[in-house]
C-alpha cells in the first residue's frame, strides 16, 4: 500500500536541516524495532521516512542551485555524517531573502565557517509563496541563523500567504508573540514555536534537575548554563546583538521549571563561546545551588556533551508530524502542546511531563 507523504520546505541548509534529511532517509527503511534514537516512530500514521523535502532556501553560493541532498553536505555545515549516501532528490536549492539572515562580523573566520553570499537574485515574498503552492508544501521549517527577526518574519508572511502549518525552530518571538499568533489563529494556519528545545540538550536536562529540586524540597539559590560549540551558529552568536532573544528564550524555559523564579544576578543561562575545533558538538555546563534540610548548602555539576544538529533533528522529526496532523484536524493558530513539549520558547509553559503525557494521549 503506498504511503501518504508529508511534504516540507526548509529555509537555511545548515547543519540542522542537515541531519533532519539524513534523518529521514536513514530511518526510511527501518522498521520500529530497528530504529533507534527516535521519540516516537508513529506520529498520525506518519513514520519519519514519510516526510519528502520539496523546497528549500539558502543564501550560501556553495548551495544554492545545487540538489538539497548534497547541498546539506556542503561547507559550512560541519555536522556529523550518519547517512552521507543521499540519492538525488531532485529538488534544488533555491536562493532565499537576505535580509537579517546574514551577518557580516563572521568575514574573518575563513571560508568554511562563514556564509558566502551567493550572488544569485533574491526573490520577492511572491515568488516564495508562488513556489511554496506550487511544490504543494505541508509545512514550511525555519532554520534561519539566531537574530534573524526581519528574516523570520518574512518567511512567516510567505507560510500564511501560501497556508502552511509554521515551525519556528529559531529563537525569534512568532508563535509566543501574540500579534503574530493571532495571525496565524485569524487565517486557521497552524504554528508550532518558538524555538526547538533538542532531544536531550541543555534545556530539557537544566528543566528536569530543576523540577527534581523542586520535588525534593531543595531551595534553589543560585544556578548556571553555559555553552560553548565550533559549529556556524555559535560562531553568529559572537555578535551579541543577535543573541538578545535566544538568551531570553533559554532563560526563561529554566525559570519556568525551577522551584522559584531566580532573580537576574542568580540565573546566568546562554550561549557562551565560539571554540572552532569543537564543531557540530556542544558542550554544556550546568551547575546549581541549593539549600537542603537544615538549610544546609549542597551545590550541583553537570557537563553534557551532545552533537548538536542530530540532537535538534530528534525533535524536528516529530513536529513536522505534529504539524501535518493538525492540519488534517482543521487546527489552526498555536499548536500549544507540541510547542511546550517540543521549544524553549512556547506561548504557554506547561510542565514536560504534563505537555508528554498529553501529547502521547491526543497525538501519538
Ligand atoms: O540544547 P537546547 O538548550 O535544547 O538547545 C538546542 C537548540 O537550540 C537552538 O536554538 C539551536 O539553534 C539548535 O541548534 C539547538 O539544537
Amino acid at each position: 500500500m503506498e504511503r501518504k507523504n508529508i511534504r516540507i520546505a526548509v529555509i537555511g541548509v545548515g547543519n540542522c536541516a542537515s541531519s533532519l534529511i539524513q534523518g529521514i532517509h536513514y530511518y526510511r527503511d527501518r522498521g520500529a524495532e530497528e530504529c533507534i534514537g527516535l521519540l516516537n516512530y508513529e506520529i498520525g500514521g506518519y513514520q519519519p521516512g514519510d516526510i519528502e523535502v520539496v523546497a528549500a532556501f539558502d543564501i550560501d553560493k556553495r548551495k544554492v542551485g545545487v540538489d538539497v541532498n548534497e547541498a546539506v553536505f556542503a561547507l559550512p555545515n560541519c555536522t556529523t555524517v550518519f547517512c552521507g549516501d543521499l540519492p538525488a532528490s531532485g529538488v534544488k536549492v533555491s536562493m532565499g531573502k537576505v535580509l537579517d539572515g546574514y551577518s557580516e562580523h563572521m568575514a574573518n573566520f575563513g571560508d568554511d565557517r562563514t556564509f558566502l553570499l551567493s550572488s544569485e537574485a533574491e526573490p520577492s515574498q511572491a515568488d516564495v509563496v508562488d513556489q511554496l503552492k506550487k511544490a504543494g508544501v505541508d509545512v514550511l521549517m525555519n532554520y534561519l541563523p539566531v537574530g534573524s527577526q526581519k528574516a523570520t518574519e518574512f518567511y512567516a508572511e510567505c507560510a500564511l500567504e501560501a497556508g502552511c502549518a509554521f515551525v519556528n525552530n529559531i529563537p525569534v518571538f512568532i508563535a509566543s508573540n501574540p500579534e503574530w499568533a493571532q495571525r496565524f489563529e485569524a487565517r486557521h494556519i497552524p504554528i508550532i514555536g518558538d524555538d526547538i528545545k533538542a532531544q536531550l540538550g541543555a534545556t530539557i536536562v537544566h528543566r528536569t534537575l530543576g523540577n527534581l529540586f523542586k520535588k525534593r524540597g531543595v531551595k534553589l539559590e543560585r544556578t548556571y548554563q553555559l555553552n560553548t560549540g565550533g559549529n556556524t551558529d555559535f560562531l553568529n552568536m559572537l555578535n551579541r546583538e543577535r543573541l538578545a532573544s535566544k538568551k531570553e528564550s533559554k532563560t526563561e524555559a529554566v525559570q519556568a521549571a525551577i522551584p522559584q523564579r531566580l532573580e537576574a544576578e542568580n540565573i546566568h543561562v546562554g550561549p557562551s563561546d565560539y571554540v572552532p575545533w569543537q564543531n557540530d558538538n556542544k558542550v554544556c555546563f550546568i551547575r546549581m545551588e541549593g539549600k537542603l534540610f537544615g538549610d544546609v548548602a549542597m551545590n550541583l555539576e553537570l557537563r553534557l556533551s551532545v552533537e548538536d544538529s542530530p540532537n535538534s533533528a530528534g525533535v524536528a522529526i516529530d513536529t513536522i508530524r505534529c504539524a501535518k496532523v493538525a492540519l488534517e484536524r482543521n487546527m489552526g493558530g498555536i499548536i500549544e502542546i507540541p510547542s511546550a513539549f517540543f521549544c524553549k520558547h512556547p506561548p504557554r509553559q506547561i510542565p514536560d511531563d504534563e505537555s508528554y503525557a498529553t501529547l502521547m494521549e491526543e497525538w501519538v
